[in-house]
């Protein structure tokens, strides 16, 4: 991630910055000006320690007794994220999952726009997916290229998903999101994050079977 890059933050803070950057955009709406550490710690149930050892990696944020200011967080974190410049995206598997992505489109990012869509099925090329029709796996570096695109999202059942990455990365994509669980094989110069929902869902059981009910328990550390 550019984030880990540029400051040489640890990986598990760079993994939480979209995640205060949403929160604060919501508060920022809700007309929120400034908060402290332990008010945000209980929104976004992170403890405040972390929080505040996270935003120090950025400089001098807030100020003792006064806490954060929210739109000078939201400018930082921004920047950071690089909000500022739009991220076209691609999905590979207009599906269930790849559709459902495409109708939703990041609505709530505005720098985050899928732009294209593919399949391999003759039955699914060409239909539209919210305004984006879905074109051949076949026409994927054509198209990424005259877009521009180096991210793309991949929702090929695990079975293909090798070929599919395969695919990508040949065609010039460096950042590939995988909602298949099976593991697949990158060059270094690649970055894959995994979502894998059953995962999720069953250490979020676990820790609800296993801690006491206000006990705080941090996923985004992970
Ligand atoms: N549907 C969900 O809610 C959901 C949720 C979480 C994770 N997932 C995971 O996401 C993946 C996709 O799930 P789905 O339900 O959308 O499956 P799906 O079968 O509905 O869709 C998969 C699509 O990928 C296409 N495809 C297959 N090989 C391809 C290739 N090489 N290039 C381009 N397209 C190719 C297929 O033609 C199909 O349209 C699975 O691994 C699944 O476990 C799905």
């Amino acid at each position: 991630m550019a984030v880990e890059a540029e400051l040489k933050i640890p990986n598990a803070t760079a993994k939480r910055i979209p995640l205060y950057y949403r929160y604060l955009r919501t508060l920022a709406e809700s007309n929120v000006e400034r908060i402290k550490s332990q008010e945000f710690s209980q929104l976004i149930q992170i403890p405040s320690a972390t929080i505040r050892r996270d935003f120090s990696h950025f400089g001098e944020l807030g100020r003792s007794g006064y806490g954060y200011d929210v739109s000078y967080l939201i400018e930082v974190f921004g920047h950071i994220l690089n909000t500022q410049v739009k991220k076209p995206l691609a999905v590979v598997g207009a599906g269930d999952l790849g559709k459902a992505l495409a109708k939703n489109n990041f609505r709530r990012n505005d720098n985050l726009q899928i732009e294209a869509i593919f399949d391999n099925n003759p039955e699914i090329i060409g239909t539209m997916v919210n305004g984006i029709e879905v074109q051949s796996v076949k026409d994927f570096s054509k198209v990424i290229k005259a877009k521009g695109i180096t991210t793309a999202i991949s929702t090929v059942p695990s079975k293909y998903s090798q070929d599919a990455v395969n695919h990508m990365v040949e065609a010039g994509i460096t950042a590939i999101l995988n909602f298949a669980p099976g593991r697949v094989t990158v060059p270094d110069n690649v970055k894959v994050q995994y979502i894998d929902l059953t995962t999720e869902l069953q250490t979020l059981i676990y820790f609800d079977e296993n801690f006491s009910s206000n006990h705080q328990f941090n996923f985004s550390n992970q």
